[in-house]
């Protein structure tokens, strides 16, 4: 299938069937009991199949919290976060989760760390290794199936959490500022890399970033948060990430629209802030 046409069957799939796989209906959260206020409050949100969804913020706003709460590692105060309808109440395999600083286990290789779930689930050991190496290829790592992670550079310490992840073959993943701590011209690579995985595996992104460009180069659709209490107030629907097709970058990053969309959420995000400084004032 064509670039052109993948990009038309996702937007007709969305359009017409959306088939919600996430959904997080009226969902407030206060770390502690005694305290009033809410780092999240009333948040609804719905992740399509196949979506790649961006969530951008100011610091602070509550974007890790939502992740933590969809990915089943904390539980709401209010409301509550569905999977296929079914009630989040836990980490599940089929959300994958990929944070920062990917904690990779120091005494195994590449390969075990990329095994290690498949085994957790009791994959037998030969399919397991099958399944690992193929997800080490397709991260750009077989080479280095036998290193252990102290021989790894950020950037591929982060493509053996992606590949860790996509090897249970999730239906969505989650992602919490995964590039943040790489290198500009690795974190180019990395996001070619994501979307090029995106494409082939059709899988459902939920995808944190402070970088508006990443997000607009990656997502079909970016939402932006509030701080105090972190609310999503805006959506924007987009398309730019059928348009990196690797030959001409530079045009999509300049284009009108693309220049225009990367204003108006840098102006939103610049609001949330100043209210949220003057607010405590
Ligand atoms: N375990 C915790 N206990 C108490 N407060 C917490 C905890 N984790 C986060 N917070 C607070 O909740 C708020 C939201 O934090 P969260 O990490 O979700 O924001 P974020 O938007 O992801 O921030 P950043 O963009 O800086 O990573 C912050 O005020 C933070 O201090």
């Amino acid at each position: 299938m064509s670039i052109a046409e993948k990009k038309a069957a996702e937007e007709k799939a969305t359009k017409d069937n959306p088939e919600v796989i996430i959904s997080v209906e009226n969902v407030s959260l206060a770390y502690s009991a005694g305290n009033s206020s809410n780092v999240l409050e009333d948040i609804g949100l719905k992740l399509h199949q196949g979506e790649f969804v961006c969530l951008l913020g100011p610091s602070g706003c509550g974007k890790s919290t939502l992740l933590k709460i969809i990915a089943g590692l904390i539980p709401p105060t209010k409301g509550n976060a569905a999977m296929d309808g079914e009630v989040i109440k836990g980490p599940d395999w089929h959300r994958g989760v990929v944070f920062q600083q990917p904690p990779l286990y120091s005494w195994l290789s590449t390969r075990e760390n990329v095994r290690f779930g498949l085994k957790m689930r009791k994959i037998p050991k030969q399919e397991g290794l099958k399944l690992a190496d193929e997800y080490l290829h397709k991260v750009g790592l077989l080479e280095y199936a036998a290193h252990k992670p102290y021989e790894l550079s950020g950037g591929m310490k982060q493509r053996v959490a992606i590949a860790r992840a996509l090897v249970n073959s999730p239906r969505v993943l989650l992602m919490d500022e995964p590039f943040g701590a790489l290198d500009a011209l690795t974190r180019e690579e990395m996001v070619m890399l994501l979307r090029n995985i995106w494409r082939e595996t059709g899988c459902t992104i939920l995808f944190i970033t402070h970088d508006v460009d990443e997000a607009l180069s990656l997502g079909t659709r970016v939402l932006v948060m509030s701080r105090n209490p972190g609310q999503i107030i805006r959506e924007f629907k987009t398309s730019f990430t059928w348009e990196f097709s690797g030959e001409n970058p530079s045009r999509t990053r300049y284009s009108q629209n693309f220049v225009e969309m990367r204003e108006k959420i840098l102006d939103l995000i610049h609001k949330q802030k100043l209210y949220s400084t003057s607010s405590l004032e």
